[in-house]
C-alpha cells in the first residue's frame, strides 16, 4: 500500500461542498485559512475580538464569534493554543456542534490526553503540518508546501479520511507528502521532536556553542555567526539533500571534525536523556506538568522566557540582523 500521498492521489469533492470554520488565526490559523481559500474552499474564521480578528479582517475574511463559526460550519478546525482549547471547546464549540459535523486539530494533544472528548456523533480527525505555520503559508505562496500527518479518531460519516486528505490538499501539504498516523503517534512524536531536537535540543546546542566560544574570550559576533547564523545555511543543505549533501558542500576538514567530534558532543548520554524525555511524553507526565503550569498562570514559563530573551546571543543577534535586512522575515507578528 502507498504510504505517502500526493495531490494526484486525493479526491477533494467531499470537502468542496462543505464550509470550514478556522478557529484561531495565529501561526497555523492564518496559514490554513488563506491556503484553503486560495485552494477554492469555503472558509469562515471564528475568533474573539482582538489582534487576530483585525488581521483576519485585513486579509479579507468575515470574522465571527467562535460559537457562530461552529454553528455555520460543517468542519471545525481548532487552531487555538493547546492550553486554551479545552475551555473554548467547552464554552463555544461543543454546544454548537451538529451530528455529522467534523472537528479537527493540527496537533493531537487534547484528544490524546483526554482533555477534549468530542460527542460520539461527529467525525474527529487531525491534519498536522510538520512545520511552523508561517512556513505553511510561505511555502504555499511559493508553489510548494509543508508535509503533514493526517489521522482519524472517529469516523461517523464514513468520509472522515477523505475530508482529512482534502483538507491536507487545501493547505498545500499534499504538494510535499501526506502520511497517515494516529493521534497517539502524532502527539508523542511531535512533543518529543520539538523538545529533544527541533526547539529544545537545537536552541540548547546553539547556546552551549556560543557560550563555549565567548567564555573562551572570542568575540560574541564571531560566536553568533558561527553557532547561530550559519545553522540555517547548513540545515538548508541537509533539507535539500540530506547529510550527504551537506557533507559534500563543507570542507573535508569540517567533515572529519563532524565524524570525530560530533559523537563526543551528542553521545550515548544525550540519547539516554532523549529516552527520558520520550518516556515523560508517553506517560503523560509532560502533559500534566504543562496543564498545571497554565493553571498556575505560567510562573516558570514566564520567568524562563524573560531570562532567555536576555541571553547575550539574543542581544548580539538583534544588532547583527539589523545590518542584514534580507535575513528578516515577518514571522514574529502573530
Ligand atoms: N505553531 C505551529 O507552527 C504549529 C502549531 N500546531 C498546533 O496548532 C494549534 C494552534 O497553534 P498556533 O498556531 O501556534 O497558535 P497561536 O498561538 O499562533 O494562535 C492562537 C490563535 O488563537 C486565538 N485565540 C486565543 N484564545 C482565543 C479564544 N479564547 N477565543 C478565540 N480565539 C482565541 C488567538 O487570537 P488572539 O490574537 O485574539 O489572541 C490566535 O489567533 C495548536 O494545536 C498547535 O499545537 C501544529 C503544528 C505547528
Ligand atoms: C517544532 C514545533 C512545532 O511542533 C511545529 C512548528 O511543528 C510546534 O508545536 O509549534
Ligand atoms: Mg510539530
Ligand atoms: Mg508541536
Amino acid at each position: 500500500m502507498q504510504k505517502v500521498l500526493y495531490e494526484k492521489d486525493i479526491q477533494t469533492e467531499v470537502l468542496r461542498e462543505k464550509k470550514i470554520a478556522i478557529v484561531g488565526y495565529g501561526s497555523q490559523g492564518h496559514a490554513h485559512a488563506l491556503n484553503l481559500r486560495e485552494s477554492g474552499y469555503d472558509v469562515v474564521v471564528g475568533l474573539r475580538p482582538g489582534k487576530s480578528q483585525q488581521k483576519a479582517e485585513e486579509d479579507g475574511f468575515t470574522v465571527i464569534s467562535v460559537a457562530d463559526a461552529v454553528r455555520e460550519a460543517d468542519v471545525v478546525m481548532v487552531l487555538l493554543p493547546d492550553e486554551l482549547q479545552t475551555a473554548v471547546y467547552n464554552e463555544s464549540i461543543k454546544p454548537n456542534l451538529q451530528p455529522g459535523n467534523a472537528i479537527a486539530f493540527a496537533h493531537g494533544f487534547n484528544i490524546h490526553f483526554s482533555q477534549i472528548v468530542p460527542p460520539a456523533d461527529v467525525d474527529v480527525f487531525l491534519v498536522a503540518p510538520k512545520g511552523p505555520g508561517h512556513l505553511v503559508r510561505r511555502t504555499y505562496e511559493e508553489g510548494a508546501g509543508v508535509p503533514a500527518l493526517y489521522g482519524v479518531q472517529q469516523d461517523v460519516t464514513g468520509n472522515a479520511k477523505q475530508i482529512a486528505l482534502a483538507y491536507a490538499q487545501g493547505i498545500g501539504a499534499a504538494r510535499a507528502g501526506v502520511l497517515e498516523t494516529s493521534f497517539q503517534e502524532e502527539t508523542e512524536t511531535d512533543l518529543f521532536g520539538e523538545q529533544a531536537v527541533l526547539c529544545g535540543g537545537l536552541s540548547s546546542l546553539i547556546k552551549a556553542g556560543f557560550e563555549t566560544l565567548t567564555e573562551a574570550g572570542y568575540q560574541p559576533e564571531v560566536a553568533y555567526f558561527e553557532c547561530l547564523h550559519e545553522v540555517k545555511l547548513i540545515v538548508d543543505l541537509i533539507y535539500e539533500g540530506g547529510l550527504e549533501n551537506m557533507r559534500y558542500s563543507i570542507s573535508d576538514t569540517a567533515q572529519w571534525g563532524d565524524f570525530v567530534s560530533g559523537p563526543r558532543v551528542v553521545n550515548d548520554e544525550t540519547k539516554a536523556r532523549m529516552k527520558e524525555v520520550l518516556a515523560e511524553v508517553q506517560s503523560g507526565e509532560f502533559a500534566k506538568g504543562w496543564i498545571l503550569e497554565n493553571q498556575a498562570n505560567r510562573p516558570k514559563y514566564n520567568a524562563i522566557n524573560a531570562q532567555e530573551n536576555q541571553h547575550p546571543i539574543e542581544t548580539v543577534g538583534k544588532e547583527l540582523r539589523e545590518l542584514m535586512p534580507f535575513v528578516k522575515q515577518p514571522v514574529n507578528n502573530k
